[in-house]
């Protein structure tokens, strides 16, 4: 069977950003695909919801934050021997609360501008990501 007809898992992924310039990670539970890799928290998006939508909700649930708005900063499609997902990426600098890890993950802040982030390994399509964030902050 070709590639070409494998389902698209959409999620939504936000990058906080926060007033002394950092940007959080987390890492993944056990449990999942890839657990204990680091990312950016977000979340599949549910059937019939916007990428905000499915962002406020992935961010309540895992970092107990309430978000306010989102820019959008790119898509990238990353294909993984478990599924094939199609990113979408927002920056997000308003919410309310304080980011926990409500589903027992580790958090890192970590700050723009440097080379890598001090935790590691993130997920392969964590990387550009974090090259789109540079390009962007630039
Ligand atoms: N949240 C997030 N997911 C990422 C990143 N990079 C990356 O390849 N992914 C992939 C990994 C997963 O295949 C998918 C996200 O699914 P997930 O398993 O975290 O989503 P979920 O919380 O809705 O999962 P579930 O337990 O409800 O099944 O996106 C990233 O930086 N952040």
């Amino acid at each position: 069977m070709s590639e070409i007809h494998r389902p698209v898992t959409e999620v939504a992924a936000g990058i906080l950003i926060d007033q002394s310039g950092r940007y959080l990670l987390g890492q993944r539970p056990a449990g999942k695909p890839y657990a204990g890799y680091w990312e950016v928290p977000g979340g599949k998006i549910e059937k019939g919801e916007t990428v905000f939508d499915a962002l406020k909700r992935e961010l309540q649930e895992e970092l107990g934050i309430n978000i306010q708005s989102s820019e959008e900063l790119t898509v990238l499609e990353h294909d993984y021997p478990h599924a094939y997902v199609r990113l979408y990426v927002s920056i997000i600098r308003d919410w309310t609360g304080t980011p926990k890890g409500c589903e027992g993950q580790a958090l890192s802040w970590e700050l723009l501008g440097t080379e890598k982030p001090t935790v590691e390994p993130l997920l392969p399509a964590a990387w550009p990501m974090l090259e789109r964030l540079k390009a962007f902050l630039a």
